[in-house]
């Protein structure tokens, strides 16, 4: 990753409900990580929707909160809760922290309350840096290979304190290995956690599918 130049990117321009755009560079050599992935696409609308919006005023409620991202890829997610005004750290493996870096510097115009920041975090390593627990964990499409299962769900697990909310939204694919993945990883999340699904009413009209789904998570208390 650290020696892609300009031409091996191509850009995925994703346009936020304010008129501004996000540019996600994406590469054609590497991992799964290097582009922008549907599932993102989705929460990432999401995160625009009245949901997050104060029925009072009229504001946004990502204003000041600590937003921690998994499995970030291109960062896209993480880019628009800091456009939104959180304070984002955006995590991946190694080789996607180029990327991230890249796409953190070619958006920055569109982030001015919030702030984003990017760093490695391994599913099921140490994660003393990123405690206390964030306000929000994100993630998008990271439920694809066996082996990330304990380790992810454990992650899940120190990183999320009685208020943290996990919003996790993944494509269900019924084709194959993924069907058997998606059902080990909520039969260990039921361990300590329950969700409840985000009805497609309360997606982005636009960005929403039946295939694509967005779970509110919480830690059982
Ligand atoms: C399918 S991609 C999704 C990327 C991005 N969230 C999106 O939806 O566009 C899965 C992401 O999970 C990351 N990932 C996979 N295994 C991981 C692990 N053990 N620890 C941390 N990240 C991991 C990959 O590097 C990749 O960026």
């Amino acid at each position: 990753m650290a020696t892609e130049t300009e031409s091996s990117y191509f850009v995925r321009e994703i346009e936020k409900n304010d008129g501004c755009v996000l540019k996600l560079k994406q590469c054609h050599k590497g991992d799964v990580g290097c582009v922008v992935w549907d599932a993102a696409i989705v929460l990432a609308k999401y995160l625009e929707t009245r949901s997050f919006k104060d029925p009072a005023t009229g504001g946004n409620r990502w204003a000041g909160q600590h937003v921690l991202e998994l499995g970030a890829g291109t960062g896209v997610v993480g880019l628009m809760a800091a456009s939104l005004g959180a304070h984002v750290t955006v995590t991946d493996l190694e080789d996607l922290q180029t990327l991230l870096q890249v796409n953190i510097e070619e958006n920055k115009g569109v982030v001015s309350c919030g702030s984003i920041t990017a760093k490695v975090l391994k599913w099921g390593e140490d994660v003393s840096d990123f405690l206390p627990p964030p306000d929000y964990v994100l993630m998008a499409d990271c439920i694809y290979y066996e082996q990330s299962v304990v380790p992810l769900v454990e992650s899940l697990k120190k990183l999320s304190g009685p208020s943290t909310c996990i919003i996790c939204c993944y494509e269900h694919r019924t084709v194959g290995i993924n069907p058997k993945v998606e059902a080990q990883f909520f039969e260990l999340l039921r361990k300590d956690f329950n969700w409840e699904a985000v009805p497609l009413e309360q997606q982005d009209p636009e960005f929403s599918s039946l295939d694509i789904r967005i779970l509110n998570i919480k830690r059982n208390i």
